[in-house]
């Protein structure tokens, strides 16, 4: 039996609480009947208890999972602005067991809110989760973590990425390290290049409040597929525990540069103009609602990195993400370097091998240069497939489950937040240099014509 743990959603109105927190919260319950989970809402908006469980009820029913409602039926909602100090310490006192506050604010409101909690008097034991993005670049993002050293210790505070969350992510693991046939190669030695890819179909869809100060390279790059490219190349750890797995994922953040230390060159962006993305049509970006074109955000952005370390140096790390493509498609591509020699007598090309993760839903696929057909000596191209099937628990469940147990191991570590924007400060300082241009895609196509294709 998990002890009780009081979750507390701050934001509870909010479009991520019931899209996401409350689904997530309802297939954990589902799943785990034993957790003992006792459910609070607060926000600035003035709703009552009947209010909320009318919408705690109905996103668990909209994701499949009615029956666990029982579990938190006697959930109650409390009208705070959790910028005040007064309202934190009310709110605080409504406890039973640890309490977990989850911050499903705007992040200036998540700020201001440590900021308050600095003079209040915090339970033990209580965890901190916060949402993404995390400070707006390298010096907030110290600042905010010096605020929250302040209030409980690093393993409370949970900076939560939801992509460390997903089962793909964490396949890479099992891959990488429970293989003989790939630990050994999985070096600069062996590979020759890594790109991490998500693209999404999606346009805006009325984040403009949101997004459209922050861009592809903040909204993806510098939160996820920074965290996806570091729990692919950290070093073995000993264990997967809290502090081997952080400790090998700042790692490699700690050792990653742009490559060639040229912003300018190792990076790209890009914006959508109208088009039929995923079915439907979507203005150009710069005409959707509550967009200003004169910031010139970008909806595509690609970056190349290195690791530099004995493991990675010389191996370009490509991470792109955007929206309004052509497919829904995340991926983590491995492409191995060719052999050094092929047998005079086997004919044909004999590319390096290519090993490619979906980052949803789970699937691997390895191809490999194999003979044997019609010409028993020429060689050709062989698909290897798995279908994974899909994790126990959507992204945002594994999240939570860590919240509740009180487990930071998939969450962002302090330095770690603060390297990742470290890396990404000197690209969003060349784009605001002008030194990139800002390319233009229709949506629905695979991205702007001239850009290289990736594998
Ligand atoms: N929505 C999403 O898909 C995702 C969101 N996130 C992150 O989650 C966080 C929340 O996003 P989202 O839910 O979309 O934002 P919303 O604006 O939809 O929700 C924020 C909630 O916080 C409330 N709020 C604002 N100020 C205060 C205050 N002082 N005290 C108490 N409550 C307050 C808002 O009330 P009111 O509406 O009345 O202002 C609203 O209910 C952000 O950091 C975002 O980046 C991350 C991944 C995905
Ligand atoms: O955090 C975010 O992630 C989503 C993509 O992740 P998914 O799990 O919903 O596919 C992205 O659309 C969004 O812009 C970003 O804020």
């Amino acid at each position: 039996m998990s002890a009780q743990t009081t979750l507390l959603i701050l934001g509870a109105s909010g479009d991520l609480t019931s899209r996401l927190l409350l689904p997530a919260l309802g297939q954990l319950l589902a799943r785990e009947p034993q957790r003992s989970v006792r459910l609070r809402g607060a926000g600035i908006d003035d709703w009552d208890d009947e209010r909320w469980r009318q919408t705690v009820r109905a996103s668990f029913e909209s994701a499949g999972f009615a029956d666990a409602f029982d579990a938190v039926a006697d959930t109650t909602y409390a009208r705070a602005d959790i910028t005040d100090a007064k309202d934190l310490e009310r709110l605080l006192a409504d406890h039973d067991g640890r309490i977990a506050l989850y911050f499903a604010v705007p992040p200036a409101v998540a700020k201001a809110a440590c900021e308050a909690l600095v003079g209040v008097d915090i339970p033990e034991g209580t965890v901190l989760a916060l949402e993404k993005p995390f400070g707006v670049d390298q010096a907030s993002a110290h600042a905010l973590n010096s605020t929250l050293a302040r209030l409980v210790p690093e393993e409370q505070v949970f900076r939560i990425d939801h992509f460390l969350g997903r089962s793909t992510t964490l396949n890479l693991l099992g891959v990488r390290f429970a293989n003989r046939v790939f630990a050994p190669v999985w070096r600069a030695q062996d590979v020759a290049s890594v790109v991490i890819r998500y693209d999404e179909t999606l346009g805006l869809e009325g984040r403009a409040g949101y997004y459209d100060r922050a861009g592809a390279l903040v909204d993806m790059i510098q939160s996820h597929l920074l965290q996806v490219m570091a729990v692919l190349a950290m070093e073995p750890p000993a264990t997967l525990h809290e502090r081997d797995f952080r400790d090998a994922t700042a790692a490699v953040l700690r050792a990653t540069r742009v490559w060639g230390d040229d912003p300018a060159k190792a990076s790209r962006r890009a914006r959508y103009t109208a088009g039929r993305a995923g079915n439907r049509e979507l203005p150009a970006y710069t005409d959707e609602p509550g967009v200003d074109p004169s910031l010139g955000t970008e909806t595509l952005a690609e970056v190349t990195c290195e690791v530099r370390n004995e493991r990675w140096k010389g191996v370009p790390f490509t991470l792109r993400s955007g929206k309004a493509l052509a497919g829904k498609d995340g991926e983590v591509v491995v492409t191995f370097r060719p052999v050094n020699h092929v047998p005079e007598g086997l004919t044909g090309a004999a590319p390096g091998s290519v090993l490619r993760f979906s980052l949803g839903p789970d699937r691997m696929e390895l191809e490999l240069n194999v003979n044997g057909g019609d010409d028993p000596f020429e060689l050709e191209r062989a698909l290897l497939e798995a279908d994974l099937g899909e994790g126990a628990l959507k992204a945002y469940g594994e999240v939570l489950s860590g919240i509740l147990d009180a487990d930071a191991t998939l969450a962002v570590r302090g330095d770690a937040a603060e390297e990742s924007w470290r890396i990404v400060d000197p690209v969003l300082a060349a784009w605001r240099a002008g030194d990139v241009p800002l390319d233009e895609y229709p949506a629905g196509s695979p991205g702007p014509a001239g850009w290289p294709v990736l594998p």
